[in-house]
């Protein structure tokens, strides 16, 4: 346990975070993509950003890196607004399209971030790109997307941020590289404190790298806080259906005996039954009752953007209402 949380458990001064989000909307043309978002990420964390495509996730990550306003609600970075030069400072953004002039070379690329950033560390931009035996005067525009995704990593970590966001970053990579970077990112974080913030499909990855999660889906935050209490909020149940219908039945009424817990999926197919739930008691014995992987969590929680949402203590943001909310246990 972090020492930021050790002080916390024994009443000392809470964690500082690195982003509070109060009630963040965001509305485009075409409507809204995100609706009153309230939640904190503490500092030192790697947080799995976790959604389906057009959930909202690139749009959260891009007002925290002050690359958009708000519509309404604000953010704080480090207790400072993002387009402040404190959080400029502070901060990095991998942006899913990983935006590099392609006509510069990759020591003229490293040259520019030597050259924007006061607190620049060439030795671990170099290190990042020859691991991936990237040649420093290949020209950007020459590179496969996996070794373009390499140095827009080399650029972001050479930064040395406090907070770094990355956008899908795993998406081009091969499995052997994805293994190597975030390796790179794990040390970094653990010796820098470096607070991660990562959205990804991959779900089965996420649980190997990240202690904190965010989920959001339909533009409103669904899950937010600790991997291990989330988990540790739900059990998966297997059973026998009592009203077995033929096959896979896709809406099968929940048995009376979960109806005191909050259920947020409830599957049969054929006689076998099963649910995630979040207890609040005792669950009969007729069910077989375990913790949850991440990967089956989270895809339950996609599968049911309607489950009343989860945001667990330290995701809260002082002074909110967190409506419909629960707290995990
Ligand atoms: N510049 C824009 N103009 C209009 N609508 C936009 C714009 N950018 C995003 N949107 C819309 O906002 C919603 C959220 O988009 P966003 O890119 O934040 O989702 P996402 O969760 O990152 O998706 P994905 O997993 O596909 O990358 C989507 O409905 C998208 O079409």
């Amino acid at each position: 346990m972090s020492d930021a949380r050790n002080a916390m458990d024994l009443g000392g001064p809470p964690e500082e975070s690195a982003i509070e989000a109060y009630g963040v909307s965001k509305r485009y043309r075409r409507g809204w993509a995100l609706r009153e978002c309230s939640f904190r990420l503490p500092a030192g964390r790697i947080c799995g950003l976790v959604g389906p495509n057009g959930a909202g996730k690139t749009t959260l990550m891009a007002m925290a890196a002050n690359l958009l306003e708000p519509t309404n609600g604000s953010l704080k970075v480090f207790g400072a607004a993002p387009e402040s030069a404190e959080a400029g400072r502070r901060t990095a953004f991998l942006a899913q399209e990983k935006p590099l002039f392609r006509r510069f070379t990759v020591a003229e690329t490293l040259r520019l971030g030597r050259e924007l950033n006061p607190g620049w560390d060439q030795q671990a931009a170099e290190s990042i790109v020859r691991a991936g035996d990237v040649p420093m005067h290949a020209k950007i525009g020459t590179l496969s997307g996996g070794q373009r995704t390499r140095v827009a990593f080399a650029l972001a970590f050479g930064k040395r941020p406090d907070l770094l966001m990355l956008d899908e970053p795993m998406s081009d990579l091969d499995p052997l590289v994805r293994h190597e970077l975030m390796g790179t990112l794990l040390a970094a974080a653990a010796e820098r404190g470096t607070t991660v913030l990562m959205s990804s499909h991959m779900l089965s990855e996420l649980g190997d790298v990240c202690d904190f999660l965010l989920v959001i889906s339909t533009g409103g935050l669904r899950m937010a806080g600790d991997v291990d209490e989330i988990l540790s909020a739900h059990m998966l149940l297997q059973g026998v259906d009592n009203a077995p219908g033929q096959g896979r039945n896709p809406s099968p009424e929940v048995p009376a005996d979960l109806a005191r817990h909050t259920v947020i999926e409830y599957r049969t197919s054929g006689r076998q039954a099963s649910a995630l739930i979040r207890p609040d008691g005792p669950v009969s014995d007729r069910w077989q009752s375990h913790t949850p992987h991440l990967e089956e969590l989270l895809l339950s929680y996609l599968r049911c953007p309607d489950a009343p949402a989860l945001i667990s203590p330290g995701a809260q943001v002082p002074g909110r209402l967190h409506g419909s909310e629960t707290e995990a246990a």
